[in-house]
């Protein structure tokens, strides 16, 4: 990549000075850093001389008076760590800086002036302490949008002062390593594509990495979108979802500088813990705290503790596994997760004072304190405060009766006899009711009123009933007994949560959005899924309408992302054919091999194809190999047979050291991640015959970057046989 000799020249000074810039206030930030450290001893020191004063005489003084001073030593302790903490976060940006400082450049001319300024874009901004030059823009400034969006002409941005136009007259690209101008070239050149291509032609690593030197126009559209309440973006498997998640999580704390939202504003939602280890690179890699991750499944056992519930694993297990009741653990899901569930547990709750609980005259030496009509009165009354709290704030109520008010009044023995009274109807069990629910068998069918009472929802509620009399949780039921906990008791849990990012979002259900919404009061949502990636359940464009409705945002928009970056074409059209086809999917045209089916005709031959493959794509220098079955179980059995002529590892229980090397792992666990190679190795009949099976399929074919491969005993998949056109369907050896 030839550059203009002086052009070269002028890069060449550039870069120095800016390094030395960065190189300047390294050395006065750890300076600084090594001063408020020291200040810091100092301060902690003067605390333990003091404070020993304070604490010892904690309960022979006003204690009070002595916790306020403690805090008033403590205070600037604190203020001095914080201060400590993002000096060092400085030093760690500028070394960062000093390695690479800029990707980019435009020259942007604007209306109102004759000069063009040279904008330098870099993962973070440096700027000339004295004149407030800026040598470096963050790439989530305002002006550094245009390089993202616009090729050279007529450009404009928006600024917090209003929209700025001018005309963009040079946009160039750089690769600097360890502080060295490796190339660097100019966009109207069209080399971009290219770029990206070698890019994406790499190998993948066992982290996910940022992308913000090739984000694409269309998904900084999405990484930078302020006006709506509620963003979803629906987007082909690969297209850069997760990607432009951590990306826009990045984005909104830049944005939020003022506004003072933090990492612990941010929420991202993720569909398993293996996937949160997958992603927790990215964040660090752009210089910013990590957000917190969740998976679901953590809230629903953190609200309803004390309760074994099932596993989501075990759940997605058998829900896909191939049995005869696989039915039945369908169409449970589907209907208590369903909006219609939901509003059939909001008649129970509006039930529950009423039918549900049995309050009784209160007696206190002989005498009625307060009787049951009054009781339940008061709950019936105010309808906005949840039922729990009204049941909870029942127990003061009657307290205050018998004892009266102001404190120390009455024995704290007899007190505690009055409290395990009133327990017995202000406490609500949620599994009891939860179980009450299905138990009444007319009363269950009166909710659903004229709705549906089919076999199927007969067949579910008897089914239901056996497994919460035997004490067992399922998955779905959870998310239900969630659903109740949260009306019934509310939570403040998340309520610093401001923005909520729901990763893998066609996995969840009607009523977990139901839950979301009340989990995240005053959080805004970015929402980020694809429709033909569901597990067991099908989708289309109107999942996205209901999660509107449900989500009920003033302003909301849906963004489509059709453009696959991570497979090559022949492994995105070989994928393709196990989704209804929109024709307006693309890859980003990268060449590879074709993907290959091989059915062997026994158990030998097939490991033994499989062991070749595996090696023959370690000689080929990939790195990552996933090994792909449908379940745990098959991959047991897989692992168990092969473990002894590779170097593998299995994932198992949603842990995994490394996602470097060769592993065995369930398609569930796969959702969201990416390998070198794919190999598929129980693609038969057994497996894969249904329509859910082709979202499997289609979900586990993505993975793969560079590489795929099917392996099957005996009978191939009707589902891979008639898609066989591009493969060669090796003769059984
Ligand atoms: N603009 C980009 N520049 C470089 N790489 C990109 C870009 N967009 C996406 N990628 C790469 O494409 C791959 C897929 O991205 P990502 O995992 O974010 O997609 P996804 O839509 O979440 O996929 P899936 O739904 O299949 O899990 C990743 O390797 C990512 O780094």
């Amino acid at each position: 990549m030839g550059n203009n000799q002086s052009e070269r020249e002028y890069e060449e000074i550039r870069l120095k000075q800016t390094i030395s810039l960065a190189e300047e206030q390294l050395k006065q930030a750890k300076e600084a850093a090594e001063k408020k450290k020291s200040q810091i001893i100092e301060a902690k020191k003067e605390v333990r001389e003091n404070a020993t004063h304070s604490v010892t005489n904690l309960y022979t003084s006003d204690g009070f008076e002595a916790l306020v001073e403690l805090s008033q030593y403590m205070n600037p302790v604190t203020d001095k760590i914080v201060d400590y903490e993002e000096e060092e976060h400085r030093i760690l940006l500028l070394e960062n800086m000093i390695k690479s400082p800029y990707f980019a450049r435009i020259d942007f001319k604007f209306d109102d002036e004759e000069e063009c300024e040279k904008i330098y874009i870099g993962r973070s901004s440096l700027r000339k302490n004295s004149y407030q030059e800026m040598y470096v823009y963050d790439w989530r400034s305002p002006i550094a949008s245009i390089f993202y969006r616009f090729m050279k002409g007529e450009a404009f941005y928006d600024a917090p002062c209003g929209r700025v136009t001018g005309e963009l007259k040079l946009k160039r690209q750089y690769e600097i390593k360890n502080g060295v101008l490796k190339y660097f070239f100019d966009t109207d050149v069209q080399i971009v594509d290219e770029f990206l291509r070698q890019l994406l032609s790499q190998n993948t690593t066992a982290k996910m990495k940022a992308i913000v030197e090739t984000i694409q126009q269309e998904q900084d559209a999405v990484i930078r979108d302020m006006e709506n309440d509620l963003l979803m973006v629906q987007g082909v498997a690969g297209s850069g979802k997760t990607s432009i998640a951590l990306h826009r999580a990045a984005y909104l704390m830049y944005q939020g500088l003022q506004t003072k939202l933090s990492a612990n504003n941010i929420m991202i939602i993720s569909p398993n813990t293996i996937f949160e280890q997958y992603i927790s690179n990215v964040l660090p890699e752009l210089g910013e705290d990590n957000v917190i991750s969740v998976v679901f499944e953590d809230i629903l056992k953190m609200l309803l503790k004390g309760r074994k519930i099932q596993s989501k694993n075990d759940f997605l297990e058998k829900i896909i596994a191939p049995s005869q009741y696989k039915k039945i653990y369908k169409d449970s899901i589907e209907f208590k997760a369903s909006k219609l569930f939901g509003e059939i547990l909001d008649k129970f709750i509006y039930d529950i004072p009423c039918q549900w609980i049995e309050f009784d005259d209160v007696y206190y030496e002989g005498t009625c304190v307060v009787n049951r009509q009054t009781l339940q009165d008061k709950i019936l009354g105010r309808t906005e405060t949840p039922l729990g709290i009204k049941l909870e704030q029942l127990e003061d109520y009657i307290l205050e009766l018998i004892f009266g008010t102001g404190k120390g009044r009455g024995h704290k023995a007899e007190k505690n006899l009055v409290k395990q009274e009133i327990q017995k109807f202000i406490k609500i069990d949620i599994f009891e009711l939860y179980k009450t629910l299905f138990s009444n068998e007319s009363y269950f069918f009166s909710l659903l009123q004229n709705n549906n009472s089919s076999e199927s929802i007969k067949e579910i509620r008897e089914y239901t009933k056996e497994n919460l009399e035997a004490g067992c949780i399922y998955y779905d039921d959870a998310i239900a007994m969630l659903y109740l906990y949260l009306k019934i008791y509310g939570t403040n849990e998340y309520k610093n949560i401001k923005q909520v990012v729901i990763d893998e979002a066609q996995d969840y259900y009607p009523l977990q959005y139901e839950i979301f919404g009340l989990l995240f009061p005053n959080a805004k949502f970015t929402i980020l899924g694809d429709m033909k990636q569901t597990l067991a359940k099908k989708e289309d464009i109107s999942f996205y309408e209901e999660i509107h409705k449900i989500l009920n945002k003033k302003k909301s928009s849906l963004i489509v992302l059709n453009k696959s970056f991570r497979c090559t074409n022949e492994i995105l059209n070989f994928s393709l054919k196990f989704i209804e086809q929109s024709p307006q999917i693309k890859s980003f045209n990268r060449k590879g091999d074709s993907p290959e089916v091989f059915i062997a005709d026994n158990s030998e031959v097939f490991i033994d194809k499989i062991v070749e493959e595996v090696k023959s794509c370690q000689e080929k220098g990939l790195q990552s190999i996933g090994l792909i079955c449908k379940t745990e179980n098959n991959s047991i059995c897989l692992y168990n047979k092969i473990k002894h002529k590779l170097d593998i590892q299995i994932i198992r229980n949603g842990s995994a050291a490394e996602l470097q090397g060769v592993f065995i792992i369930p398609v569930y666990m796969s959702k969201g991640l990416e390998f070198d190679a794919v190999l598929i190795c129980d693609a038969d009949n057994q497996n894969y015959y249904d329509e859910d099976d082709k979202n499997l399929l289609y979900v586990a074919c993505t993975r793969a970057l560079h590489r795929l491969s099917l392996f099957c005993e005996k009978e191939v998949s009707p589902l891979i046989y008639a898609t066989s056109k591009h493969t060669k369907l090796a003769q059984t050896e």
